[in-house]
């Protein structure tokens, strides 16, 4: 890296709630031919690394913050990757040109916001590009009182209102009166798969300090005190294999009868008698499951699920889990 850059590195932060589509963007973006080189920092709810593993084969730098959630404790976690990223950089060990930083559905961005504004050290190296936040336009109604959502929009620069095929016309004409209520200055950009280009969110120096500090006058100032008390995660790991019956049971069980409940739900399963991993992705009561790649020679094969929702009963799910295997 020339010392004398005149350009500091762009950063753009990612964010939404729960399953509102921000690892298929970010695997939209990183498969977009560029001649820019992107590093990403993905940060997961939960002490697990399916989004990692769910970010479909690049050749980016992907580091990942499992240590619990962007916007509380891993803050510090955050300046010392970003450190770290640009030691290696000066001694040529990587390159990046750009950052994308995908937060976890439960965060606030405003944290992140101000790691960049007040580490003296990451405002010298490192610009906002933009804050886009991606909006499941199904399931964003069940959840516009919760908190972290409001703050992922009120601090969007980019909007983008995804999963528009799961409501028709009028329902998104709605949607969006409402929430640009609650920002009119944001960009709005409408979308199935986030099937957007990348050139619409990326580079676009729209991040607005002057904007954000109308949302939050301490943006410069503040301490963040931010606890997710209302919504519980649980994650469940095992090596044996698990019988394909029982789970397509149970699952039908869970979507039916606890799918309100359940915000978010996804993981990777090792099935009985079977050569590929099966992934599977649930939001409330919308799930799917598809045969994924082939276990590879090196890889244990073990099954890793991770639940979030509002009043889940863990004793429930892991009986429900254990009870599935083979
Ligand atoms: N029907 C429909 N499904 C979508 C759309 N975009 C994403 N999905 C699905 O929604 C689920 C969640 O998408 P992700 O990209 O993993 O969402 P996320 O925001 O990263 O979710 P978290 O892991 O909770 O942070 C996946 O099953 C996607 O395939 C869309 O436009 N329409």
């Amino acid at each position: 890296m020339n010392l004398l850059r005149q350009h500091k590195i762009p950063v753009t932060i990612l964010t939404g709630f729960l399953g509102a589509g921000k690892t298929t963007l970010l695997n939209r973006i990183l498969h977009e031919d560029s001649q820019q080189k992107t590093a990403v920092i993905v940060n997961e709810y939960g002490d697990l690394s399916i989004d990692s593993q769910l970010i479909t084969d690049t050749k980016e730098e992907i580091i990942e913050i499992n240590s619990g959630c962007i916007c509380c404790n891993v803050r510090g976690d955050l300046i010392s990757i970003l450190s770290s990223m640009l030691r290696q950089q000066l001694n040529g060990e990587v390159q990046f040109d750009r950052v994308i930083i995908e937060t976890t559905g439960l965060a606030n961005p405003a944290p992140v916001v101000q790691t960049f504004l007040m580490d003296e050290a990451m405002s010298r190296w490192f610009e906002l590009d933009s804050v886009c936040t991606v909006l499941d336009s199904k399931h964003l109604p069940q959840h516009i009182d919760s908190e972290e959502l409001q703050e992922q929009i009120a601090f969007a620069d980019v909007l983008i209102f995804n999963k528009t095929d799961l409501i028709n016309e009028g329902e998104l004409k709605d949607l969006q009166t409402r929430i640009t209520q609650m920002n009119p200055n944001a960009k709005v950009l409408h979308s199935i798969n986030c099937e957007i280009h990348t050139s619409d969110i990326i580079g676009i120096q729209s991040f607005d300090l002057g904007h954000k500090l109308q949302i939050h006058p301490n943006l410069l100032t503040d301490e963040h005190h931010h606890h997710h008390d209302t919504v519980n995660s649980f994650v469940f790991t095992d090596n044996r294999p698990l019988n394909l019956d029982r789970v397509n049971r149970w699952f039908s069980y869970l979507v039916q009868v606890k799918g309100e409940s359940l915000y978010r739900y996804k993981g990777i399963l090792h099935i009985d008698g079977m050569e590929e991993r099966v992934v599977f992705q649930g939001v409330h009561m919308l799930f799917s499951g598809t045969n994924d790649r082939p276990w590879l020679p090196e890889e244990t094969k073990q099954s890793e699920i991770v639940f979030i929702g509002k009043g889940l009963d863990k004793y429930e799910l892991e009986k429900g889990f254990y009870d599935c295997l083979q």
